[in-house]
């Protein structure tokens, strides 16, 4: 009722400390402003659109594969690698192909990022710090990472303009389809909408990554198994195409249960505007802040038996037929689900195939010995690391 329904659709408070980061951009905005935006934005992450992006991700997927191979054999953190990579599809995303960013300034952008989400996460789990920020060193330090950021959205929209936007609006560049509706977004809520699909997208999907390589090292039945349905899909070609997924029948399930057991995006939270009565009698008054915790939602055992258990069959269509779709909702459900889902199971998909034609992977980090720790994503104490072989 809270997801699926209009009375949930409004963000609560706990996402205002994240205004810093991307205004009013489409996660925390609401109403008939969102309606819109998301409307158009919608466009942009078409199946058909979708398609062409597979080029570029392969392209920025070899980067991380040359990286890789010079730290073969080496026990990897694999953050570290995933997240430049995830940042720079991003960034071909929303700018097209630019070239005037060097790898210090996207480095510095990062870490800036990284320091204003987790500057935002203090706040919205310390409120009261927002009565005494403007006295607090950690202002300046927020201040400093912001500037850094706004000078890199400026040299980026500065470039990707010069190249691609005097022609026609091509849906494919996202910074040419927000340029397309002036009256929905003026140059303050481009920018904003640009940090915001970086912050949503780049650690969601790096975070997935990480847990799924980890997974992989973990269990080298199932490692082998992906990589025999990627050889027989995609056979001596080397680089897979979106049509080559719908052939992959296992790698989808595989990815779902590795979702299940490890979705990036913990917590979400609505405000309630209406009153609400759910099905069980419970009455939730108006103005009721309500926390939808996806993490234990998908373990819970009720819905899933020996929740602990990594089991893709979890995901075989019989079972999946008895269970009510909002038992699995790493990318939330509902109108305020993620646009960019599609976008980045492709991505997710793309790099695993790619990553297992060309190693096999194996375990630093065991599952049976993580703990988990609060950040903005889920997150593993000591980070995940693995090592890669030459295949
Ligand atoms: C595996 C990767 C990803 C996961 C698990 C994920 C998960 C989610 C979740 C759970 C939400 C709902 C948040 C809430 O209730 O507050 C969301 C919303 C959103 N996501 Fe994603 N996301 C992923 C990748 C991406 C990517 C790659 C992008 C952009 C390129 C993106 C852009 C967004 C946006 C803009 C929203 C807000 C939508 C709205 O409120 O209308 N996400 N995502």
């Amino acid at each position: 009722m809270i997801l699926g329904g209009t009375e949930g659709l409004i963000k609560g408070p706990y996402y205002d400390s994240f205004r810093k980061l991307s205004g009013n951009g489409l996660v925390v905005n609401h109403g008939e402003s969102w309606r819109k935006r998301r409307k158009l934005l919608t466009k942009h992450f078409h199946f058909s659109t979708l398609s062409n992006y597979v080029d570029m991700f392969n392209r920025e997927i070899n980067h991380l594969i040359e990286a890789l191979q010079k730290n073969m054999d080496q026990c990897v953190d694999v953050a570290f690698y995933v997240r430049n990579m995830t940042f720079n599809i991003i960034n071909d995303t929303l700018f097209g192909n630019i070239s005037a960013i060097t790898s210090k300034e996207s480095r510095e952008y990062l870490e800036s990022m990284a320091t204003v989400t987790e500057v935002s996460l203090l706040k919205a789990l310390k409120p009261h710090l927002n009565v005494l920020w403007p006295f607090l060193k950690l202002k300046k330090v927020e201040d400093d990472a912001l500037k850094k950021m706004d000078g890199y959205i400026s040299k980026a929209i500065e470039e990707s303009c010069g190249k691609h936007c005097q022609n026609e609006i091509d849906i494919s560049n996202m910074l040419s389809l927000l340029r397309s509706a002036p009256l929905l977004f003026d140059s303050t809520a481009i920018r904003n909408e640009i940090d915001t699909f970086i912050f949503a997208g780049q650690d969601t999907t790096s975070t997935s990554l990480s847990f799924i390589l980890m997974v992989l090292a973990n269990y080298p039945k199932h490692q082998e198994t992906l990589f025999k349905e990627i050889s027989n899909v995609i056979g001596d070609r080397r680089t897979p195409t979106s049509v080559d997924f719908t052939s992959m029948e296992f790698l989808d399930r595989f990815i779902k249960e590795c979702l299940r057991l490890y979705p990036p995006f913990i917590m979400s939270q609505r405000l309630l505007l209406k009153e609400l009565i759910t099905t069980t009698g419970y009455r939730l008054p108006a103005g009721t802040i309500v926390f939808v915790s996806i993490f234990d939602i998908q373990r819970n055992p009720n819905l899933y038996p020996d929740p602990e258990v990594f089991d893709p069959d979890r995901f075989l269509m019989e079972n999946v037929v008895k269970r009510h779709p909002f038992t699995y909702i790493p990318f939330s459900a509902g109108p305020r689900n993620c646009i960019a889902q599609k976008y980045a199971i492709l991505t997710i998909k793309t790099s695993i195939c790619r990553i297992l034609q060309n190693f096999q992977i194996e375990p630093v980090t065991m599952i049976d010995n993580i703990e988990f720790c609060i950040d903005a994503m889920l997150q593993v104490k000591n980070g995940i690391k693995v090592k890669f072989r030459k295949r």
